[in-house]
């Protein structure tokens, strides 16, 4: 197979092989263009604190030790704030030998602030899939902000598979980027790292730059679209005289970039974190950018990024055009039949400064 990412139909190909095995039928939407969401199981698992199994452990022998409750997820519950909570998901993997994986909250988890991390057995790491795994999957949830609803079968995390190492370098991705423009940036820094996303702190017409969360909130059903007023999660962030903002640490930011930024058909992205040793701040989910987002045929064109930014331990002062991430370009294994935006119920296809689809 080509090195790269795998497509919807290639993982619908996984799923009827038995690669991926679910203990429910997928739901009709739950592949995507170049990743498969993840669903809940039916119970969760207070724990005390976050762990990794290591080698040669599983995370249920970990579970025995660590779990206080065990909580009834099919008729849905609300986890907490400063929590941890590790639920079993109903897929589980038998990956070939040369297939790996990697997982990553859904944007719309992120966007909530939820914290989330992908274990396997014997993982010595969190969201790393080995080559050839066989077993369960389990997340790892801790809502920073606000409280949320969550269920059996709710869907917080999306995992994509990945054969060969096909990331490009430098000269790769400045050829990529003469060809198919990867961001708006006038002359974009392009580097090993990625093509760098810098901050947008001038803001709309209305002068609105983004949202900080707000504490002590109702809870957020994160099954639930458009139901929540903005008003009462988020405080409307305006730009100031100077063109700055100071993050307050531990407080909670949705910005957004400002470059537009486009993944080519044949491509899938990552956003990094820019490397939090340049700055005690750091984009805190990034995540996974779908071939076809804000392309131009399938109505992207102008879609930004948005970022979700935390200060740690000290303020930090934001400028507008500083880098804060960089976009990684891998090919796709072979193109997908649907694109991001096109045939989809694409809730973040061009959009600007977009809180999640859970908001009105
Ligand atoms: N920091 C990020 C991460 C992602 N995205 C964009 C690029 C993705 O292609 C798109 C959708 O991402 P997900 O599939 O992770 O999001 P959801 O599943 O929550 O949304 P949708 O229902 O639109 O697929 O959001 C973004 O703007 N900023």
């Amino acid at each position: 197979m080509t090195a790269g990412i795998l497509p919807d139909r290639e993982i619908a190909r996984l799923h009827q092989s038995g690669a991926i095995a679910s203990a429910r039928p997928l739901d009709p939407d739950q592949i995507q263009p170049a990743s498969l969401d993840l669903r809940l199981g039916p119970k969760a698992y207070r724990v005390r604190a976050s762990f990794l199994p290591g080698r040669g452990r599983t995370v249920a022998e970990k579970l025995e030790r660590f779990s206080m409750h065990e909580i009834d997820l099919t008729v849905g519950a609300v986890l907490e704030t400063g929590c941890v909570y590790v639920v079993p998901i109903l897929e589980s993997l038998a990956l070939p030998a040369d297939l790996r994986a990697a997982t990553n909250p859904k944007s719309s988890t992120g966007r909530l602030d939820i914290f989330t991390r992908v274990l396997t057995d014997g993982a010595p790491e969190f969201d790393k899939v080995a080559a050839g795994y066989h077993g369960p999957l389990f997340i790892e949830i801790s809502p920073r902000t606000f409280p949320i609803v969550a269920r059996e079968g709710s869907r917080l995390s999306q995992i994509r598979f990945r054969t060969g190492d096909a990331v490009l370098g430098g000269e790769a991705l400045e050829a990529l980027h003469a060809a198919e423009q990867l961001t708006s940036a006038a002359r974009p820094d392009i580097s090993n790292m990625g093509i760098a996303v810098s901050i947008d702190l001038k803001g709309d017409a209305s002068g609105l730059v983004g949202y900080r969360g707000k504490r002590h909130t109702g809870v957020v059903d994160v099954d639930r679209r458009a139901a929540h007023d903005v008003l009462d999660y988020w405080e409307p962030i305006r730009r100031s005289g100077t063109g700055e903002l100071v993050l307050d640490p531990d407080e909670f930011y949705i910005l957004v970039s400002e470059e537009a930024v486009h993944v080519p058909p044949d491509y899938a992205a990552e956003m990094t974190p820019f490397d939090p040793l340049v700055g005690e701040f750091r984009v805190h989910y990034a995540g996974f950018f779908d071939p076809g987002f804000g392309h131009g045929r399938a109505g992207g064109t102008g879609s930004r990024a948005v970022l979700e930014v935390r200060s740690h331990d000290v303020p930090f002062i934001l400028e507008h055009g500083q880098t804060v991430g960089r976009l990684v370009y891998e090919p796709m294994a072979s193109r997908p039949d649907r694109l991001y935006g096109l045939d989809l119920a694409s809730n973040y296809q061009a959009q600007g400064l977009k809180l999640s689809k859970h908001f009105r």
